[in-house]
């Protein structure tokens, strides 16, 4: 009988790939997180770098968000109350993070299969699950219940591989470089969260999320002025590009087509060349113009920014940052502060969420 004909090789790949909780640091209630792929070398790199890791962390009050049914989305987050630019708006251990591209990974698997792959991930994902606390297994078969595309409630007599699989590819995000030290070892880190979950695609979001690796939270933060009763809305994929792009790039997200607003706009071509002309805006070729034109080509960035909700992007807070250094240079003091002021919000947005990122506000200070 062949090798993997047999359960040999999926106790093969438990056996080198185990997994570890991170508990919370005596913090009540217990929200431990199972980290499983590529453990060790995470552990040992989060504790090199960060002192008594993980560090405790300051647990929002629980009466900041809900979570409600929306019109078209199946459940959404919904502020409870306002939030400004900068707020966090969600902070918690999240209940899991895995490395979804395990199951391309031919070391543990002898040799690509896609079917092969995608067991082995979900026998991880099964035994992950089994080092959850109660409260967190019930929480996480939870999550597949309540969306358009999804296979039904978990029960523990159907439960397959593949519902827990579905939550590991509907639930979760992405883990960048510079959010978690474990890039390197696998490239597709996912952190499944617990109400940031619940958080619907927007192509004009209000939140960006960062991951915390010094507390193992996952935040999300406010990227601009949120009233209480509106829905808190994150980004799945990338925005500065057309809505059939998009809606491409979403599919595998089980967004099948997207509801948000900015998709049902009737400018739908006035939008997509805006987005157009956003990713294709020469940040070079403007900071080397005249002041006054210079301030004109980073007025007109900053417009179309705003006009797209994209405030989120990189180039918002680096046009600002541009905006009061010519305002300087015009020695119009009062409105150069009130732009640095601006592009700092966002700056620290950044800084929150990738501390490398601030090299970008030193080299255009210097
Ligand atoms: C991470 S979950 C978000 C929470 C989900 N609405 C729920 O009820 O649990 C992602 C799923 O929500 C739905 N969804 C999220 N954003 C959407 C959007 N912009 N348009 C349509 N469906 C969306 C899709 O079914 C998607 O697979």
């Amino acid at each position: 009988m062949d090798f993997y004909s047999t359960n040999a090789w999926k106790d093969a790949v438990l056996d080198r790939m185990k997994f570890t909780n991170i508990p919370d640091a005596d913090q009540a209630p217990a929200h431990d997180t199972v980290l499983f792929v590529g453990e060790q070398i995470v552990l040992n790199t989060l504790r090199r770098e960060y002192a008594g890791f993980p560090q405790k962390y300051s647990p929002l009050p629980n009466d900041l968000v809900v979570v409600q049914r929306t019109a078209s989305m199946g459940l959404g987050v919904f502020a409870k109350r306002q939030f400004k630019v900068g707020d966090t708006v969600v902070r918690e251990r999240p209940f899991l993070i895995a490395a979804v591209d395990i199951q391309n990974d031919p070391s543990l698997v002898g040799e690509f299969n896609p079917f092969i792959g995608s067991s082995v991930l979900g026998e991880m994902l099964k035994s992950a699950e089994r080092r959850f606390l109660p409260s967190n297994r019930t929480g996480f078969a939870n999550l597949s219940t309540d969306y358009s595309l999804n296979p039904g409630p978990i029960t523990d007599n159907s439960r397959d591989i593949f519902q827990s699989l579905y939550v590991l590819s509907c639930n979760s995000f992405k883990l960048s470089e510079q959010d978690f030290a474990a890039c390197g070892v696998y490239k597709d880190y996912r952190v499944v969260p617990r109400v940031a979950s619940r958080i619907n695609h927007s192509c004009a979001p209000n939140v960006v999320y960062h991951f915390d690796e010094a507390t193992f939270t996952f935040n999300m933060v406010a990227t601009r002025n949120i009233k209480a009763g509106e829905e808190i809305l994150t980004m799945y994929c990338g925005l500065q590009v057309p809505k059939a792009e998009r809606h491409r790039n979403l599919l595998p997200y089980g967004i099948d087509p997207c509801r948000c607003q900015a998709c049902e706009t009737t400018d739908q071509i006035g939008s997509d060349q805006r987005r157009k002309s956003i990713c294709s805006f020469d940040m070079i070729g403007a900071k080397n113009l005249p002041p006054r034109a210079a301030l004109k080509e980073f007025a007109r960035l900053v417009n179309l920014i705003e006009k797209e909700k994209l405030h989120f992007l990189d180039s918002y807070a680096v046009a600002l940052h541009w905006m009061a250094y010519f305002w300087g240079k015009l020695n119009q003091k009062a409105i150069s502060q009130k732009k640095l002021k601006e592009a700092e919000i966002y700056f620290d947005i950044k800084g929150k969420a990738h501390s490398k990122w601030l090299q970008h506000r030193t080299a255009i200070a210097d």
